[in-house]
């Protein structure tokens, strides 16, 4: 680790070095800044270039540092000695400069950045705001409004973005550093007053106040629940309303307030989270580490549906030329006007956000009816419906067709992937990769590993999952996987808390509340209620398979709720028919809103079965949906179908919309403390014998057992026997 210093003609180039994204730790500030005070004293120098080491600039405060007591020189001291500096000061900006990377230089009087750099102040995405001046400086350079967007949501900007906004002078397609040092030199001399960005005044727009109290509604409803895009609101305010000294202050108070909260803690905890789940390793000891993912240079996708079109959207964003292939003229037709139309939409969003070059980078898309196109891919992914005995026979004609090295993927949300693997010829290259809906939008890839899938199989859906720029999670197969396995329950309970007496609409915003992007009512809605029926019909728990005499709120031991199906026997099948559980304006509208119908029909299914209502509470809501999810989480655990806590969390946090800033299911009965939700599940189950799922499981009364140890030891107190990872 060091930041050392070698002058090129006058310029003395300062290279941050802590590998492998140039961190900013006590270490590495403290040898930054011997290095700029070295420089400023040395006569031979007149100017500085400040580079990171190995391609990138930093990507920001050290964040493993963030709860060690022991703490170095300020990182704001080493800002402004670097803007007070009498020699300019460049940034050379390559790979990234994120958070207090980006902080520092908005410190330096000139930024110079890469082409495939990013920049941007994520530090909302911990649980915190920019409190080392960049929520000081940014609005003095690119305004109020621009400065909002990009602290409240985190997000990374690329650089020709940056260039356009104002954030770096120049884009550079190579040798960034070496342009640093010639724009390093041209401005030797020249006065440095209006790149002092601290001295300039803030830019706001007319009647600002109005404006950040119109930004403050918006960004509550916008991250329910999450504090520190308030807490970015009102960063700002003070920018606006505070000299700089006085706004450093309240900037700094604002982060001394977030950095205690258990938001921060959950947030940091689901960043390390989403970085650990990428170095799985089995039981057998294959892992991350010695397993070699191979290339994957050309895929195919069959099956132009839904998931199919966004899944080949995806891979032509990450530059993987793709065919799709259709079983027919009309789908293929169909489909293919869907993928443009997709890609379309993606080139238009990049173009407005100044990406020129994006439209050739992506990879090219072929469409076809003909299997024997698919000869030479590397990678397959099926994307048909969900329907083993069609997803069988394309297998079988995969393994005829396609070459011995391609591996075989399917997107299914739950069906079993040895089944699949059986009819094959390489059952060792046959893997499931349960894509979530918009495929090209939406963060999480579910990696199912079968009985027979290899190491290296694994490794380069992994791998894949990344080109995607996806959080590959790494879980066992068996019924519906981790993410649905869970959420089949939470959803079920929400299905009988109605029948005890609750609404739709309430059990949703309690959900919501509590920080979920969608209630379960208005994702069911939304998904569209046939779904779950036609599979519930095609397992014999509704419809004509169902064994005559079958009590209507029973299925063997447990109780059954058949108001889904019967909502769908009645054409309501949500969004999609303009009824489901809410009504909608019209067939496809989206505006959910409380149906009269649905009371009285409700009241009448109590009458008919004879149900005893109750006023269901906030917190049984919460408790109950929430608790049963968490309980099969510990059973997942428990039959060794996710290797740790954190991959769930990982999966919720990324593919249903669970609030990171609680952590991750998980994670959040971690901090609610595993007895109390020992004792809630206990009571609620004592109520409901006939609902198994909320007898707790014998994993969570182990750790509650054991003392209830923190969430990183609970791994430790897993048997790898019954693992079928
Ligand atoms: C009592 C209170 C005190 C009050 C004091 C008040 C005064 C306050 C003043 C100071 C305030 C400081 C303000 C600054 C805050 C910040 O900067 S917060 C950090 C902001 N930065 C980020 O959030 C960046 C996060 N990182 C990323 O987005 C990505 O990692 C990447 C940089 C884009 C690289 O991506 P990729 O190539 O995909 O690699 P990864 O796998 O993600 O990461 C590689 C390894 O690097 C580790 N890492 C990444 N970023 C950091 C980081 N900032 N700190 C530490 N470590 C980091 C990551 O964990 C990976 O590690 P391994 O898994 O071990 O390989």
């Amino acid at each position: 680790m060091a930041a050392f210093s070698y002058i090129c003609d006058s310029v003395a180039v300062i290279t941050m070095s802590n590998p492998p994204v140039n961190a900013l730790s006590s270490a590495l500030i403290r040898a930054v800044q011997k290095a700029v005070e070295e420089a400023i004293g040395d006569f031979a120098v007149e100017a500085i270039v400040i580079r990171g080491d190995k391609g990138k600039f930093s990507a920001g405060a050290d964040i493993r540092e963030f709860n060690r007591l022991e703490r170095g020189p300020p990182l704001v001291s080493l800002i402004d000695l670097i803007e007070d500096s009498k020699k300019p000061v460049v940034a050379a900006i390559e790979g990234v400069a994120l958070g207090g990377g980006l902080e520092l230089a908005l410190g330096c009087h000139y930024r110079i950045a890469h082409a495939q750099a990013y920049v941007g102040l994520p530090e909302v995405l911990l649980g915190l705001v920019p409190a080392a001046g960049g929520a000081l400086r940014l609005p003095r350079l690119i305004g109020i409004s621009a400065t909002l967007s990009m602290i409240t949501t985190g997000k990374y900007v690329q650089a020709r973005e940056a260039l356009k906004l104002g954030i770096v002078d120049k884009v550079v397609g190579e040798n960034t550093v070496d342009e640093a040092i010639q724009l390093a030199k041209k401005v030797i001399g020249q006065p440095l007053g209006s790149r002092q960005l601290s001295t300039l005044p803030v830019q706001c727009p007319p009647n600002v106040e109005a404006f950040l109290d119109e930004a403050m509604v918006k960004v509550k409803k916008q991250f329910r629940g999450a504090q520190s895009p308030l807490a970015c609101v009102e960063v700002l305010r003070a920018a606006v309303q505070l000299p700089y000294l006085e706004g450093k202050k309240k900037e700094r108070e604002l982060f001394q307030f977030l950095y205690t909260t258990d938001q921060t803690r959950a947030q940091q905890y689901a960043f390390f989270a989403e970085r650990e789940v990428a170095k799985w390793t089995l039981p057998s000891g294959a892992s991350w580490k010695t397993a070699s993912p191979q290339p994957i240079r050309t895929a195919a996708v069959i099956g132009l549906g839904t998931m199919g079109r966004s899944i080949v959207t995806s891979l032509a964003k990450a530059k993987i030329p793709v065919i799709a292939l259709e079983q027919d003229k009309k789908q293929l037709d169909i489909g293919s006007k869907a993928v443009m139309s997709l890609l379309d939409r993606e080139i238009l969003k990049m173009e407005q956000l100044g990406h020129t070059e994006f439209t050739n980078s992506l990879g090219p898309v072929q469409f076809t009816l003909d299997y024997g196109k698919l000869r030479d891919v590397d990678i397959v992914i099926e994307a048909v419906f969900e329907n083993m005995a069609l997803k069988k026979e394309i297998f079988r004609h995969l393994s005829g067709i396609c070459k011995p090295e391609a591996f075989l993927c399917t997107n299914t949300s739950g069906l079993d992937i040895d089944e699949m693997a059986s009819v094959t010829n390489r059952p060792q290259m046959v893997i499931g990769t349960h894509f979530f809906s918009p495929a090209h939008i939406m963060k999480l890839l579910e990696v199912v590993h079968g009985h027979y899938t290899s190491s290296t199989t694994i490794s380069t859906a992994m791998r894949l999952a990344k080109m995607l720029g996806k959080v590959g999670v790494l879980v066992g197969n068996c019924p519906s996987f981790v993410g649905n396995r869970l959420m089949r329950l939470y959803v079920e309970q929400a299905v009988f808390l109605v029948e005890e007496g609750s609404k739709p609409e309430e059990i949703d915003r309690a959900l919501e509340d509590f920080g979920l992007a969608m209630g379960p009512f208005r994702m069911m809605d939304l998904a569209g209620l046939d779904i779950g029926w036609k599979a519930r019909t095609e397992i014999g728990l509704t419809g004509p398979k169902l064994p005559i005499g079958t009590p209507a709120r029973q299925r063997g031991s447990k109780r059954y709720s058949p108001l889904p199906d019967i909502l769908c026997e009645k054409g309501r099948f949500g969004q999609k028919s303009g009824q489901g559980w809410y009504k909608y304006e019209k067939s496809g509208g989206r505006n959910a809103m409380p149906d009269p119908w649905l009371y009285n029909f409700l009241s009448e299914y109590q009458r008919i079965h004879n149900l005893k209502t109750h006023y269901v509470t906030q917190e049984e809501i919460i408790e109950r949906c929430l608790y049963v999810l968490i309980n099969e989480g510990f059973k997942v655990l428990e039959d060794g179908i996710a290797s740790g806590p954190e991959d769930i969390d990982v999966i919720y946090n990324n593919g249903y919309g669970w609030p990171k800033y609680t952590g991750g299911p998980m994670y959040y009965a971690s901090i609610v403390g595993l007895p109390v939700v020992l004792t809630k599940l206990e009571k609620y189950y004592g109520a409901n014998p006939d609902i198994p799922d909320l007898k707790p499981s014998s994993f969570l009364k182990k750790l509650v057992s054991k003392g209830n140890p923190p969430l990183k030891e609970w791994r430790s107190h897993l048997g790898f026997q019954s693992s079928m990872l």
